[in-house]
């Protein structure tokens, strides 16, 4: 089916008349919701989402048709999807939001996709929640935070592109509080309500974060940007959400990053693996995160937070900066994180977006581009020097025939396969022992790059104590291979150091495809504590869990063979000491249901 083109169509209409008449809102509304409803629609045949449908649930692809889509991991029936947006727990139902390109499978004329769950699991698709309607978003609805306001009222904060690409910041409410779903979003009459300051480019101001309330009864939000190409968190306060004043010096800052983007602003508890409410202030016992992407990552640094000062102090005295800051949520394809407060379980949820690694002409083969990460929850450390991630409790709910293994031994060069789970959909937790580190190879640690070591010392470069870990989404003859292993290093002092990698360089046979490995340091002492490992693989993503949820990478992988069948999983270790798998637990896991709303299949 050929997709209708949006882009023509909105930017003559508003250049035209560039006024905000209900008639062309509701023309606009409806051509949007039309596009969506056709998309949506042509599914159930369309090889482009690879989905069957029936009673408005997808069905799992037909074998080999789309290989790379996900079984449990978010992904609109098709299209482009990047940022997670504004997601948030409103009268017991999570909603989900994301950046969306309805009409291709290529950045572009941007919507707010939404989504609402009872469980993080399974989803409901609903129409596209806000869509360019006027002036202060015509070119484009960015990415933006949901607060919940006395009275449980939702507020949404975006981004703008307007018809000369400036970035602004709008306000959205929904129009029917009673409706759980809140399907209908409608823009303030105040929009733009905050505009880029002087001295910062037009297209270097965006992503408005979750609103906290200080003690003095002003909201504060910080928005993403720059000057002079040095990042920053402006803050801004404002009695009614309205009308938003800046405060002279940005809350965070570092130098030559570029564009901060997406920043997150939250507090987090000491000694504890519960989330805060956002609006809660730094005390004795509860520290502030402040997170930003820019160099395509998403950086992060813990720190103390003073609304009567109105300052935040990172604890390590650093600014906030990929070359003074070893802090990464994730060290492999996951960025313009967004996280909220789940106050039925007192927790803090992290998404994130986690793009493609082939190429735009894949993606249009394929008909769709960008995952999300499976939601994890987020808390601070024992050491209150890093946070810790792992998927939500409820992806247990997916888990089944448990294959187990315990007292394992892998001897120097063995590769030991994992029957009995669908390894193209499955979630692994190993846990390896080590005997003896006296002779764990020297490498100064300090200086070195651990992704340029992961790169330099991959799976098939004999080590030691490692390389040891697993093969994941594996061919039989083990031409394919995703390796996630750990490797030990001591330095000259004796100082014992795990790298952890994720070696991409044999995960497919195919040359469109970016195979850039990952790595990254874990922070325990081998000597007194076991390596664990989680994998959740699912077709085209592995997101791999360090050490409890430590150190976290996550990986794309296209393997060539199409039959997933035919995927493997495998235990192996080519360091020359050997090493125990002193506990192994493998489930296959079931798909999660995508379904279509109701409203939204009758209105066709
Ligand atoms: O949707 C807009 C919101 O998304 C954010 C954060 O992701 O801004 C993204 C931005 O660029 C999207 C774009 O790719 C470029 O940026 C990516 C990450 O920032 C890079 O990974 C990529 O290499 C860059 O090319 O995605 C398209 C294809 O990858 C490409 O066409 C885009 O440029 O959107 C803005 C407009 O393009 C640009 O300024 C941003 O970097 C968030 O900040 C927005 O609210």
């Amino acid at each position: 089916m050929a997709h209708p083109h949006i882009h023509p169509f909105l930017l003559t209409t508003l250049k035209l008349t560039d006024t905000k008449t209900s008639i062309m809102n509701k023309l606009l509304s409806s051509f949007l919701t039309l596009c969506f409803l056709v998309l949506v629609f042509d599914t159930p045949t369309s090889n482009a989402t690879g989905r069957n449908m029936v009673d408005g649930i997808f069905l799992p692809s037909q074998k080999n048709e789309q290989p790379y889509r996900t079984g449990y991991h978010f992904q609109p029936p098709s299209n482009w999807m990047n940022d997670p947006n504004g997601p948030m727990l409103y009268q017991g139902v999570y909603h989900f939001f994301y950046q969306y390109n309805p009409l291709a499978p290529t950045f572009g004329t941007i919507v707010w996709g939404h989504a609402v769950s009872h469980d993080l699991v399974n989803w409901i698709h609903l129409d596209p929640a806000i869509y360019p309607t006027d002036e202060p978003d015509i070119s484009s609805c960015w990415s933006g935070s949901a607060t919940i306001l006395p009275g449980n009222l939702p507020a949404m904060l975006y981004t703008g592109s307007d018809s000369t690409s400036r970035q602004v910041q709008d306000l959205a409410w929904p129009k029917n509080r009673s409706d759980p779903f809140l399907r209908e979003w409608v823009k303030s009459t105040h929009n733009p309500i905050i505009t880029p300051p002087e001295g910062v480019k037009d297209d270097c101001f965006r992503d408005p974060s979750t609103a906290w309330l200080g003690p003095d009864g002003l909201w504060r939000i910080v928005v993403g940007g720059d000057r002079d190409n040095n990042g920053m968190a402006f803050l801004y306060q404002s009695p009614d959400f309205v009308t938003w004043t800046r405060y002279e010096n940005p809350l965070a800052a570092a130098d030559s990053t570029g564009t901060w983007e997406c920043p997150d602003f939250f507090p987090v508890p000491l000694n504890s693996t519960n989330g805060l409410d956002t609006s809660v202030v730094s005390s004795g016992s509860v520290l502030h995160v402040m997170k930003a992407g820019f160099e395509g990552h998403d950086w992060y640094t813990i720190g103390t937070y003073s609304p009567d000062r109105e300052n935040f102090l990172p604890q390590n005295g650093l600014s906030l900066s990929g070359s003074t800051l070893d802090l990464r949520y994730d060290y492999g394809n996951f960025y313009a994180s967004k996280s909220f407060f789940d106050e039925s379980k007192n927790r803090r949820v992290l998404w994130a977006w986690v793009p493609e690694k082939d190429s735009e002409e894949d993606d249009i083969e394929k008909g769709w581009a960008g995952l999300q990460s499976f939601p994890r929850a987020l808390w601070i450390d024992r050491s209150g020097k890093q946070l810790i991630q792992w998927p939500v409790e409820e992806i247990e709910t997916l888990r089944e025939n448990e294959v187990k293994l315990k007292n394992k031994r892998l001897k120097s060069g063995s590769v030991v396969e994992i029957e009995g789970v669908t390894a193209s959909q499955a979630d692994v937790t190993i846990s390896f022992k080590l005997e003896d580190l006296k002779e764990a190879e020297v490498v100064d640690t300090c200086s070195v790059d651990p992704q340029a070591l992961c790169t330099d010392k991959g799976a098939s470069s004999k080590g030691v104590i490692g390389p040891f870990g697993v093969l994941a989404m594996a061919s039989k003859d083990l031409k394919e291979q995703t390796a996630i292993f750990f490797r030990v290093f001591q330095n000259q002092k004796g100082r014992y150091s795990v790298l952890m990698c994720s070696d991409l360089s044999r995960s497919t046979i195919r040359s469109t495809i970016d195979k850039t490995s990952f790595g990254a340091f874990v922070d325990i002492d081998p000597r007194y504590d076991e390596i664990s490992l989680r994998n959740l693989i699912d077709h085209s993503i592995i997101e791999s869990f360090g050490a409890g949820g430590k150190t976290c990478i996550t990986s794309r992988v296209y393997p060539q063979f199409l039959n997933y069948e035919d995927a493997h999983l495998f235990a192996f270790n080519n360091g020359t000491q050997s090493v125990k798998i002193s506990q192994m637990s493998a489930w296959s896991m079931k798909n999660a249901e995508f379904t279509i709303d109701q409203t939204v299949k009758s209105a066709t």
